[in-house]
C-alpha cells in the first residue's frame, strides 16, 4: 500500500508506504525546488503528521522532484520581496522548527541528494541522519554570496559534523562541492550512480524497516542523546537502553535463531545436506557487507 497522504500539497508530496517508510518529496522542480513560504509551512506540516504516524514509521526520507535538484534553498523570487527582519524571523521559525522537529523523529531520517543543494537546501539536507547523494551533486553552503549566514539550523550541525576549522572554512568559501569532496569530509554517507540516490535510498530504509524496529530507534536516541545531555546522563542512558533491550521479546528471538543456525548447521555437518530452514533473516549476520 502507498498511501497518498491528504496533507501533500502541489508543492510537497507525502507518501507512507506500508513498510513505515515515508517519503517527503520537494515538488517545485521548475524553480529546482526551492522553497517558498507555502512549501515551507506545508514541509512543516508533513513533518508533524509524521509524528501522528510514528507507530509505524520506521524510515523517512527527503528528496525533490526532477532528475536536477534537491532543494536551492529559499525561493529567492519571493524572498526579494520579503527582506525585513520580520520576514527573515518568520521563515528562520517555521524551516528551524521543522527541520529540528525533523531530526527528532526516532526514526532514521534520510536525504536522497538527487541534484543541487544549495543554501536553505544544504541545510535540510544537514538536517536528516543519513545522506546519500547522487554522483552528479552539487552541495553548497553558499549563503555567504547572498551576504547572510545560515538560520535553519546549519551553523550547528556542520559544525558538529566537520569541526570548527572546516565548518568555518566551508562557510567563508561559500563553494559548492561534488560528491567525492562531500564523501571526504563524511558529509555524505554514499555516493550513487547518477539518478541512482532515491533508489539507494528506498533499498537502504527497506533494510532498516525489517530490523527489529525498537533497536533501530535505539541506535538513533543513543546517538541522539550524546548530543543533547551531558556525557554521564549520555553513558546512563545507554545503558539503560541496552537493559530494556536485552530483555525484550526480539533479542530472544535473535538468540534462539542464532542457535536454531548452529544446530541446523551442526546437522549439516554431520548428514552433509544443507537444511531447508536456515534461519535467512534480514539481520541475519551472514549477509553480504553490502547488504548492510
Ligand atoms: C536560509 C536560506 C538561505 C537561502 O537558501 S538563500 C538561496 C540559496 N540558493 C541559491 O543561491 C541558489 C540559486 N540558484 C542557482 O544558483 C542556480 O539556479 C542553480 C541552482 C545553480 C542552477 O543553475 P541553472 O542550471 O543554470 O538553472 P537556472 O539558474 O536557470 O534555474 C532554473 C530555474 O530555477 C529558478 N531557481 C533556481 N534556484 C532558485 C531559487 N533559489 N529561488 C527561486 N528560483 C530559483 C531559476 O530562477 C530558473 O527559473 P526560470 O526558468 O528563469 O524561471
Amino acid at each position: 500500500m502507498t498511501e497518498a497522504n491528504p496533507n501533500s500539497t502541489p508543492s510537497l508530496q507525502m507518501h507512507i508506504d506500508s513498510d513505515g517508510i515515508a517519503l517527503l518529496t520537494f515538488n517545485r522542480p521548475e524553480a529546482h525546488n526551492a522553497l517558498d513560504l507555502v512549501t515551507m509551512h506545508a514541509f512543516a506540516n508533513a513533518v508533524e503528521q509524521l509524528y501522528m504516524h510514528l507507530e509505524d514509521l520506521r524510515a523517512v526520507i527527503v528528496t525533490g522532484a526532477g532528475d536536477r535538484a534537491f532543494c536551492s534553498g529559499a525561493d529567492l523570487d519571493e524572498m526579494r520581496y520579503r527582506n525585513t527582519e520580520a520576514d527573515a524571523r518568520e521563515m528562520s521559525a517555521v524551516m528551524g522548527d521543522a527541520l529540528l522537529r525533523l531530526e527528532r523523529l526516532p526514526v532514521p531520517v534520510i536525504a536522497a541528494i538527487n541534484g543541487f543543494a544549495l543554501g536553505g537546501g544544504s541545510e535540510v539536507a544537514l538536517a536528516c541522519d543519513l545522506r546519500f547523494a547522487d554522483e552528479r551533486v552539487k552541495m553548497g553552503f553558499v549563503h555567504m554570496n547572498m551576504a547572510v549566514t545560515p538560520s535553519w539550523g546549519a551553523g550547528q550541525r556542520l559544525q558538529r559534523l566537520v569541526g570548527y576549522a572546516q565548518a568555518l572554512q566551508i562557510f567563508l568559501e561559500s563553494q559548492t562541492m561534488r560528491a567525492q569532496d562531500l564523501a571526504q569530509l563524511h558529509l555524505v554517507n554514499a555516493v550513487t550512480e547518477r539518478h541512482k540516490a532515491l533508489d539507494y535510498a528506498m533499498h537502504y530504509a527497506r533494510q532498516i524497516a525489517a530490523k527489529p524496529a525498537d533497536t533501530v530507534r535505539g541506535m538513533k536516541a543513543m546517538l541522539q542523546i550524546g548530543l543533547q545531555q551531558s556525557y554521564e546522563e549520555a553513558l546512563t542512558f545507554e545503558r539503560e537502553l541496552f537493559t530494556a533491550l536485552w530483555a525484550s521479546p526480539a533479542h530472544d528471538k535473535a538468540v534462539e535463531a542464532f542457535f536454531s543456525k548452529s544446530f541446523d548447521k551442526q546437522n549439516e555437518r554431520r548428514n552433509g545436506q544443507p537444511s531447508q530452514d536456515l534461519y535467512n533473516g534480514p539481520d541475519d549476520a551472514d549477509s553480504a557487507p553490502d547488504d548492510e
